[in-house]
C-alpha cells in the first residue's frame, strides 16, 4: 500500500514506519521536528529507517496547509495521523500550543485527506480521553470529563475526525493508545525517565502513589495499527493496550529487581494525572484479532536492555 504518516519521527510513528517499510509498503512521512523533546533523538529515530528505498521524508508543518496539501495528492491508500504534542504536564503550561498541534493540525490533516480522496484515515488518540474512571475502559464510554488540556485536545481531535468522516466519507479508524513504552521510549515518560536515572546513578522521583497504568509495549501498539490497516471494519474506535494495569509501586518494584540500588524520592501527585487506566480490549480482539504479546516484565527488560545499549 501507499501510506502517508504524520509524526513519523516520533516514538510511535518511527516504529510504525519501520514496520510498514519492512512489510513492503511505500511510506511518506511528514514531520516538523517539534522541539517538545530532543531533535537529536528524533533524528536518530529517523536515521534507522532512512536506508529503505520506499521511504520519502517531508519536513513540513501541518499547520501550513498550503505547503502540505500537494503531498496529500499522491494517491495514498491511507493516512496515519500521529503527529501531535503529547504529554500531560506540558499541556497545562502551554494549552494553546495543544490547540495548534493537536486540534488545528488535525483539522488540516482531515480536510487535506478528504479533499485528496484518501480512502482511510487512522487517527492516534489516547486513553487520556477516558478521564478518571475505575475499572476497565471500553470504547463506548462517554468521554466528556477529561483531566488535562492534552486530553481535551484529543477528545476534540476525535470529534473533528468523526465530523469530517461524515463530510468526506473516508473510512475512519481511531486508536486510543494506553501508556506506550519500549525502545526509543519518549524521554518525558515515567519508564524512560526512571531507567535513565538509574543508569546515571541518580534517584527517581515518583509522583503520587497508587496510580496504575495499562503499560503497553510498542510492538503490540504497532501490531494493532497494522491489523487495522489490513482489515477493513468500517468506522471504528479501538483501545490498543495490554489489558493489564500495573501500579506505580509494582513498576518501582520490578525496576528494583533490575536495579537493586535504586533510590526513590516521593513527590506529590501531578496535576492532570488520572488515577488509573485499564484497556478493555474486547473490541480490538473481536474485530481485528489483536492480541498483546508482551508481558510487562518481558517488555520492561527489553526496554532496559535497549537503554543500556543506546546510552553507552
Ligand atoms: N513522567 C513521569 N511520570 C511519573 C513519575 N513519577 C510517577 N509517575 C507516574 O507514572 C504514570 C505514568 O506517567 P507517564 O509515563 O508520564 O504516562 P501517562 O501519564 O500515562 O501519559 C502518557 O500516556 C498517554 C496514554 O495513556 C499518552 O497519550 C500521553 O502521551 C502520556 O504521555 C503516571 O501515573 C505518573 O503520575 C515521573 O517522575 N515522571
Amino acid at each position: 500500500m501507499n501510506v502517508l504518516l504524520t509524526g513519523g519521527a516520533g516514538f510511535i510513528g518511527s516504529h510504525l514506519a519501520e514496520s510498514l517499510l519492512q512489510d513492503g509498503h511505500k511510506v511518506t512521512i511528514i514531520d516538523k521536528f517539534h522541539p517538545y523533546y530532543d531533535y537529536k533523538r528524533k533524528k536518530e529515530q529517523l536515521d534507522r529507517i532512512f536506508s529503505y528505498a520506499n521511504l520519502t521524508f517531508c519536513e513540513n508543518d501541518l499547520l501550513d496547509k498550503e505547503s502540505c496539501a500537494p503531498i496529500f495528492h499522491q494517491s495514498f491508500d491511507a493516512v496515519f495521523h500521529l503527529a501531535a504534542l503529547p504529554g500531560v504536564p506540558y499541556s497545562f503550561e502551554q494549552p494553546l500550543e495543544y490547540v495548534d498541534e493537536d486540534i488545528k493540525a488535525t483539522i488540516n490533516v482531515l480536510t487535506m485527506a478528504g479533499e485528496a480522496g484518501i480512502p482511510h484515515v487512522l487517527f492516534g488518540s489516547s486513553s487520556s480521553v477516558y478521564g478518571n474512571r475505575d475499572g476497565e475502559m471500553s470504547e463506548d464510554l462517554p468521554i466528556q470529563t477529561v483531566m488535562s488540556p492534552y486530553a481535551a485536545a484529543k477528545v476534540s481531535g476525535e470529534a473533528y475526525a468523526h465530523m469530517y468522516q461524515h463530510v468526506y466519507g473516508f473510512q475512519l479508524t481511531v486508536f486510543r493508545y494506553f501508556t506506550v513504552y519500549g525502545p526509543w521510549g519518549r524521554p518525558d515518560m515515567a519508564i524512560p525517565k526512571f531507567i535513565q536515572a538509574n543508569l546515571k546513578g541518580e534517584s527517581i522521583d515518583v509522583f503520587g502513589s497508587g496510580t496504575a497504568r495499562d503499560y503497553t509495549y510498542i510492538d503490540d501498539i504497532v501490531d494493532g495499527m497494522r491489523l487495522a490497516l489490513a482489515h477493513s471494519k468500517g468506522n471504528q474506535i479501538y483501545n490498543i493496550g495490554s489489558g493489564n494495569p500495573i501500579t506505580i509501586e509494582e513498576l518501582v518494584q520490578t525496576l528494583k529487581e533490575i536495579f537493586p540500588d535504586m533510590k526513590v524520592n516521593h513527590a506529590p501527585f501531578r496535576l492532570g494525572d488520572v488515577k488509573q487506566t485499564w484497556a478493555d480490549l474486547t473490541k480490538a480482539k473481536r474485530l481485528l484479532g489483536y492480541e498483546p504479546k508482551h508481558s510487562f516484565e518481558e517488555g520492561l527488560r527489553k526496554t532496559v536492555q535497549w537503554f543500556i545499549r543506546h546510552e553507552r
